[in-house]
């Protein structure tokens, strides 16, 4: 069981409060979506939540340890973020491979079957990424992050560049991980998509919570 718990968080970058005193709770086996117009602060608090960034103020607990101080970051996460950070020299299977020998806790096997479940067939996964279409670097991006079937999956925006079977792979794919137990953070525009997806929402504006909604598929939305 993982729980992220988010108190009073707020970051200032020269002068500008792009977050402003974030609190909310969240926990295994759901999917949370992020919503709100381009600079609304998502991708700012996804970066949070990772510890890629401190908060100003406030903090971040997972599982009752503070990010940042308690721990570094989060013992188990996968994450795609805008443009990830891939090696245009190899191929999509060998960028994979070379993530995961960080860990060394998947086999050759498992990487082949998380690029088939992303779409990237043999003949793709061979390919350099360089000549990757955008679709098929945001689908390897969609491989890496869950490919060692972490504690906590953030996607920032994984139906970008996708077409509309990708979007429903994606969609299957959260679902599933969602299933298995993984605390999963999702933006998107596509707002239909988010709201199909999602078990809460929580809602953005010029780096406040808005509206926080629980989209408990059992009847009706509860509002936080
Ligand atoms: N490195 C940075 N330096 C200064 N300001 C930044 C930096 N990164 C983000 N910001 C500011 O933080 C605010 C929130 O940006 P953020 O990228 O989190 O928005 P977003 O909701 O993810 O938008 P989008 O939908 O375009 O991805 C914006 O006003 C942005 O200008």
């Amino acid at each position: 069981m993982t729980k992220i718990e988010l108190k009073h968080v707020s970051k200032t970058i020269h002068k500008n409060e792009v977050l402003h005193d974030i609190s909310f709770m969240m926990e295994s086996g759901k999917i949370y979506g992020f919503q709100g117009v381009n600079g609304s602060g998502k991708t700012m608090l996804m970066r949070i939540i990772i510890g890629l960034i401190h908060p100003t103020n406030g903090s971040v607990e997972i599982n009752g340890k503070v990010l940042g101080r308690e721990l570094e970051f989060p013992e188990s996460i996968g994450f795609l973020l805008e443009n990830p950070a891939f090696l245009d020299r190899y191929s999509g299977y060998s960028n994979l491979k070379l993530l995961a020998e960080i860990q060394n806790n998947i086999s050759d096997a498992e990487i082949k079957e998380v690029l088939s479940l992303v779409g990237l067939n043999e003949e793709a996964s061979k390919k350099k990424y360089r000549k990757y279409s955008l679709g098929m670097k945001q689908r390897l991006g969609i491989a890496a992050a869950i490919m060692e079937n972490p504690d906590i999956i953030i996607l920032d925006e994984p139906t970008n560049a996708l077409d509309m079977a990708g979007v429903e792979l994606v969609k299957g794919i959260l679902q599933k991980q969602k299933e298995r137990g993984a605390l999963c953070i999702l933006s998107c525009h596509d707002l239909p998509v988010l709201e199909s997806l999602s078990d809460e929402i929580i809602k953005l504006e010029k780096g406040k919570i808005i509206e926080h909604i629980s989209l408990s598929k059992a009847g009706g939305g509860t509002e936080f």
